[in-house]
């Protein structure tokens, strides 16, 4: 395990719902970050079948461009209805043919696909959301953290906050979806709290007690 001995870090990433989320995990621990997408890193392809294989293609892609320690988050919707899907193609699943994404259209494609399968109450409705947050070195030594948080696909969507598939993930124990959530409230974590809610927050607490604390 390596600890991480620069206090300035690239976010390899070009979703700027991701940048924010990372940008204010990471604020309060005194690191500059600055994001692929600033820095105009092409963006690799990801062909890893697993968060991990996408999490390490981007961090150390990132970390070779910059030089840099280089913090990546490949992350995805699980349904179980669905036997896992949209997964490893949760961005996939919002891809229009010229490339550009649409999130409206996602929602509905995960909520049709649920409805063919006749999965209509809560109950068969569980899913969860991945985070695997991948910090590369130069030298190519990566570590990894992952992070989930089980819930319910709610229809319709509800909230405008956050981004993606927000509106239609309503975390297990809530009755609010992650869309109608501050982005304080979705973190549920600060630097020393024993718990964290998101995804993205817990495997960044993870990553904050592995490569920062002593
Ligand atoms: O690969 P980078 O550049 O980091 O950005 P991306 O958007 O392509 O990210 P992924 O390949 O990891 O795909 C993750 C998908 O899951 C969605 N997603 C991940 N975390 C989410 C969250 O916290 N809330 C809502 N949707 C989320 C996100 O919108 C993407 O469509
Ligand atoms: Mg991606």
């Amino acid at each position: 395990m390596r600890k991480l001995d620069t206090k300035t870090i690239i976010v390899a990433s070009h979703n700027a719902g991701k940048i924010r989320e990372i940008a204010e995990l990471i604020g309060p621990l005194g690191f500059s970050a600055k994001s692929a997408a600033e820095l105009k890193f092409e963006e690799p392809e990801e062909t890893g079948t697993t968060f991990e294989e996408n999490a390490a293609i981007k961090a150390l892609a990132s970390a070779r461009a910059s030089g840099l320690p280089s913090l990546s988050d490949d992350s995805g919707l699980v349904i179980d209805a669905l036997d896992g899907a949209p997964g490893v193609y949760t961005a996939n699943w919002a891809e229009r043919e010229d490339g550009s994404r649409d999130f409206q259209m996602a929602m509905e494609k995960v909520e049709k696909a649920l409805a063919d399968r006749g999965a209509i109450k809560p109950e068969e409705r569980s899913c969860r959301f991945v985070s695997v947050l991948c910090l590369a070195w130069p030298d190519g030594h990566t570590e990894m953290f992952r992070g989930e948080v089980e819930g319910t696909v709610v229809w319709p969507p509800r909230g405008t906050q956050g981004f993606g598939y927000d509106p239609v993930f309503q975390p297990q124990g809530y009755d609010i979806t992650f869309g109608e959530m501050s982005s304080d409230q979705k973190h549920g974590w600060r630097p020393g709290d024993a718990e964290a809610l998101s995804h993205r927050a817990r495997a960044f607490k993870r990553f904050v007690e592995t490569c920062l604390e002593a």
